[in-house]
């Protein structure tokens, strides 16, 4: 046997280890719903992106039925700053004008959404995007927003007061693969509609949909490699808490952590066994999440689950 045949044989081998690796969490997910957030800070590059829509692909042929929730929110500041909008967020949302609004709009269901859509599609005839308005998606009612004990307006925000998983089941049903913008129908308090839209952050959105759905699993991607207990020592990464654990370090989070690790914490409260945020800088990390036994990033996992040992993809 000469090297090269020697080396094409470990690869090989290295290959089929990893396809052999996949085929228990494939067994385990295969007819499970996956709701996986695509953060904007996570879709910065044409590679990631392609990598991306590969992976939920990917999960469609092995019988995962993945449910895309994007986000923008540097897209939208780079539209904003085009037009000489000013923004500003507080608390890790975005305080929304009806000017603000139309931009986020426009840029989620007009821009960003339509990109993914069509790299999904470059596969086949999976990707169908719908907004919170679509088919009664998302209800919605004003955020109320407390900082440093006060309250602050932070006008045309929302949180997610409803959802209607036919909407995305139909969709699922059908093979193909929703790819949600968080912009939701406003509703008062007797439950009729305003007419008014609001900006929904896509963490939230998320939380909420993975709830709705049952969910087996909430994969957050983001542009850190998950969790810091003393952001911003990078040697603080912690790779597995509980929900009781993460209830009791929310008051202490900042910026965008807040809406993230709230949706987290809301979905694994609501049922869903695992959340988490995994570094969406590196290419197909998403996918390794889900199918290997290693995990990469932070995962929530309930309270009644004991001896929280990290265990990558369970
Ligand atoms: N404790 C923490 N651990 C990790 N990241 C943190 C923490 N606190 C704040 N951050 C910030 O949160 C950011 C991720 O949130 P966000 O910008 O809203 O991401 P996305 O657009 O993916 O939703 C990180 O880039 C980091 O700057
Ligand atoms: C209310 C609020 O903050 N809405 C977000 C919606 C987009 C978003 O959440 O995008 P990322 O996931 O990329 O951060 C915003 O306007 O930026």
């Amino acid at each position: 046997m000469t090297p090269r045949d020697a080396g094409t044989l470990v690869s090989a081998a290295e290959k089929a280890a990893v396809l052999i690796e996949a085929l228990p969490w494939i067994q385990k997910f295969a007819g499970e719903t996956i709701v996986i957030k695509y953060g904007g800070n996570a879709m910065i590059s044409d590679e990631l992106r392609r990598a991306f829509a590969e992976d939920v692909v990917f999960l469609r042929h092995v019988g995962v039925n993945p449910v895309v929730v994007h986000g923008g929110g540097p897209q939208i500041n780079h539209m904003l700053e085009a037009v000489g909008v000013q923004s500003e967020f507080v608390g890790g949302y975005r305080v929304t004008t009806p000017e603000t609004l139309d931009v986020v709009r426009m840029v989620l269901t007009g821009q960003v959404g339509r990109q993914l859509i069509g790299l999904i599609n470059s596969h086949g005839p999976y990707a169908v995007g719908l907004s919170g308005e679509d088919a009664a998606l998302l209800r919605a009612a004003r955020k109320r927003a407390v900082v440093d004990g006060e309250e602050v307006d932070l006008g045309l925000v929302g949180e997610v007061t409803g959802v209607n998983p036919a909407a995305v089941q139909d969709l699922l049903a059908a093979g193909r693969i929703p790819v949600i913008s968080t912009i939701a129908p406003e509703f008062d308090d007797h439950g009729n509609p305003t007419g008014e839209v609001l900006n929904v952050n896509a963490d939230t959105a998320a939380g909420a949909v993975a709830a709705a759905l049952g969910a087996a699993k909430l994969v957050m991607l983001t542009d850190v490699e998950g969790l810091y207990a003393n952001w911003p020592d990078k040697s603080s990464l912690i790779s597995s808490l509980s929900a009781g654990d993460l209830r009791r370090m929310l008051p202490d989070l900042v910026a965008g952590m807040i809406p993230k690790m709230s949706a987290a914490l809301s979905a694994v409260e609501a049922g869903v066994p695992r959340a988490h945020i995994v570094d969406g800088r590196s290419p197909h990390s998403m996918l390794l999440e889900i199918v290997t036994t290693d995990g990469v990033g932070t995962q929530i996992i309930p309270d009644h689950e004991v001896a929280p040992v990290k265990e990558g993809s369970a």
